[in-house]
This record gives C-alpha cells, structure tokens and sequence, in this order.
C-alpha cells in the first residue's frame, strides 16, 4: 500500500521514465538498479531521458471492461520482452479485479525471474504483493507427463479397442500407445501440456471464476505449433476415427452374420476418441473467437525483429487467431541532450517504425510503445510500473 502511493506519487511528480529513481525509493532490487542506472548513464547518455514517446495508447479500457472470459496470448521473437510484457499485463487485471491466472508455455521459464518469487514445480501458484487474486504456472513437461500418464493410464490401443470389443482387430495396430501417439505427434509435449491445461481452465469449475489467463508463449516457432496443435489432433483423430468406422463396419457385417446386432449398436456410444475430438475442437474454437482470445505480438525496434512479427502476423492471420495489438518495446525515450549513440538509435528506432507503418500485416494494428527502462523489471512493483506505461 504504501509502496503504491510513494510509487503513484513519483509517478505523477516526474516525467522521467525511471525506474531507478522508484527503485532507489522503495529500495527493491536497490543494487540492479544501481549496476543498471550506472551502465545506462555513463555508457548510454548522461541526461535522464525524458517521457516525450508519441502517443501509443493500448486503449486497456477495451480490455478491462468486458466480464466474460478472456484468453490474452503474448508472443514473439526471443529477448523481445514477452515475459514482462504478459506478467505487466497480469499484475494491470488483477489490479482492476479480474481473477487472474499468467501462464508460461515457454520451455525456458522467466516468470519466476520476472515476478521475483518462486513460481515453478509446473502447479499454479499464488503471486504475492497483488491485490487480486493472481495465479502464476510455469508449465513443465515432465509434471504434464505424469498428468496424462495418470489420466489415461497406461492403456494401449490394443486395450481401447478390447473395451470396444474389436479386440479382434487390434493386432494389426499392436502395442501402439496412447502416450507414444502424443510423443510421436510433431508438435511437442509442451504444446499438449499447454493446451491440456487451457482444457482444464475451459471445462474445471475451479477455475471459472478466472475472467483473464494470459499467456507467456515460448518464442514464434513453437507458439505457431501450439496454436495449430488442436487442428493437428482434429485431423489425427479424424483418421483413426475413419479406421474405427471401418472396423466397426467390419466387424458389424461380421457380427451380423451371427446375430449379435444389440453388442453392436452399443458401439456407436461415443468414446474417448470422439471425446477428444470435441475437446480439441472446443480449444481450437476459444483460440479463434475474437471475444475469447486475443494474440498480442510483441516486438522491438529492430529490422530483424519486425520482419519476424511481420511473419507472425501472416501465420496467425492464415490460423484465424485474432491480433488486434503491437507492442513495440524497448523504445528508446527522447532525452534533452543525446549522446552520439542514443542519437543514432533513436533515428533508426524512428526508421523501423515506419516499417511498420508501410508493413501491410502490421500497419492495421494498434501500436503500442513501451519505453525501455533504466533497469532490469524485476518484482511485482516493477511490473506494476512497466504495466502503467504500456497498458493505459
Ligand atoms: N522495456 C524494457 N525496459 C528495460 N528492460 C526490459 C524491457 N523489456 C524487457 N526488459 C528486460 O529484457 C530482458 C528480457 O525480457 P523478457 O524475459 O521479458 O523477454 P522474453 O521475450 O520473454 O525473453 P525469452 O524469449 O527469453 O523468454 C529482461 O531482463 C527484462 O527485464
């Protein structure tokens, strides 16, 4: 509380974009702050900068006001900010009320980093110093492993079809495991973790009082697996129900031959195949409404960077994901007097940014800026500050 009214005042009393001058305040991460204040005056520049930033509002009121459930995806190249940016954005709802879950899906976690607490062991955590209810997981194979393994025991094909009663027709697919079908499957066990956990938060009564979950999604590549996983198992099912039907029809005209019409019929009964098939359906359908999910991709000011989210762009818009916001981050604030080096940067930050502007995937976005502090964002203050900036 008092941290927030001191944080609160030296916001509204100074224009500078310091994160030191807080830091120095409250005396969190005093010594980071100091390491980085250091490097950033005697390397970057010798004035503080300034908060001049054009204009690059998220318009947060659109993502705060509406009740019903939303899903926020960050994502990005590697390094851009997308840990800070996603915890910043969950700190800001929690903060605004909204029972809040962030979740990482990236194999190298950060939100432990980010928060400054210990949110890993791949269980949902509460994050301290919040007003609200914030929920943190860092999603760990291994842990999801010995989730599926205990939901689905250690059943093989061959046992599935017994259940069915086509035991008979099981040798040609032998001892083909379930589990070895996910490990098979190209997207990786991360992405099925992930998407295994968005089905509990869609289906469990115990998390439907969590209005937003935001994502930390792991670097381009493995963001686009996960988004197309559910498509990816849609069709692998599809196939293996087509087999079913095959042998169901097989076995039917078999059957028949010897009157057993009833055991058959009962095999129409919908099963776990055909209930998964539902359920992935069901995350490829939250995934692609505009009023469940929303991907916010983030970038930096670089060439390189934007190309990539330029990509990305492309590749959600062809997967039907809705993207409405870009953040560009580590914008270099203007300063009174620019050192030689700062000078340069901003004249080509200014450049990439009329990139964007001339890039038909990104240039109907929302732009977001979002300056690059003078420390390290570390802690839940921190995020709270960064949040202010980019989240208004
Ligand atoms: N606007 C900013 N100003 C200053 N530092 C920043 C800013 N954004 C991010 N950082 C710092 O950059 C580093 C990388 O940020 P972060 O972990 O959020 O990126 P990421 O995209 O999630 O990385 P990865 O792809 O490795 O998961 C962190 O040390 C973070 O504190």
């Amino acid at each position: 509380m008092v941290a927030s009214l001191i944080l609160n005042r030296v916001s509204r009393t100074t224009s500078s974009i310091s994160l030191l001058r807080v830091t120095g305040i409250l005396g969190f991460n005093s010594l980071n702050a100091q390491i980085h204040g250091e490097r950033i005056s005697g390397t970057f520049c010798r004035e503080r900068s300034l908060a001049t930033l054009a204009e690059g509002a998220s318009h947060f009121d659109e993502m705060v006001s509406v009740n019903q459930r939303k899903f926020y995806l960050l994502g990005g190249k590697g390094g851009v900010g997308k840990t800070s940016c996603a915890a910043s954005l969950a700190v800001k709802f929690a903060s605004h009320g909204h029972p809040t879950i962030v979740v990482s899906t990236d194999p190298a976690h950060s939100l432990s980093d980010s928060f400054s607490q210990d949110l890993s062991g791949g269980v949902l955590k509460p994050v301290q110093g919040v007003d609200s209810p914030l929920l943190a997981l860092e999603i760990t194979p291994e842990r999801m492993k010995e989730e599926i393994k205990s939901q689905t025991g250690d059943k093989s094909v061959k046992k599935m079809m017994d259940s069915m009663g086509l035991g008979m027709f099981a040798g040609e697919l032998g001892d083909l495991k379930l589990e070895d079908m996910l490990n098979a499957a190209s997207p990786g066990i991360d992405e099925i973790a992930a998407i295994s956990k968005v089905l509990q938060f869609i289906e469990s009564p115990e998390y439907s009082r969590f209005t937003r979950i935001v994502f930390d999604t792991a670097p381009t590549g493995h963001t686009l697996r996960l988004l197309s996983l559910p498509d990816f198992y849609d069709s692998s099912i599809s196939k293996i129900t087509k087999l079913k039907k095959k042998i169901t029809e097989a076995a039917s005209a078999f059957k028949s031959v010897f009157g057993k019409t009833k055991e058959i019929q009962q095999q129409e009964a919908p099963n776990e195949l055909d209930q998964l098939k539902e359920r992935m359906e069901k995350v490829r359908n939250v995934f692609r409404d505009v009023n469940t999910t929303e991907f916010v991709i983030v970038t930096i000011p670089t060439v390189m960077a934007i190309n990539e989210s330029s990509r990305l762009h492309a590749s959600l818009r062809k997967e039907n994901v809705p993207v409405q916001r870009l953040i560009v981050n580590q914008l270099l604030p203007q300063s009174e007097s620019d050192c030689k080096f700062c000078s340069m940067r901003r004249k080509e930050q200014t450049r990439v940014l009329g990139l964007i502007q001339n890039d038909t995937e990104l240039s109907g976005l929302k732009l977001i800026q979002s300056p690059l502090l003078d420390a390290e964002i570390r802690g839940v203050p921190a995020l709270k500050f960064m949040g202010d900036r980019i989240w208004r």
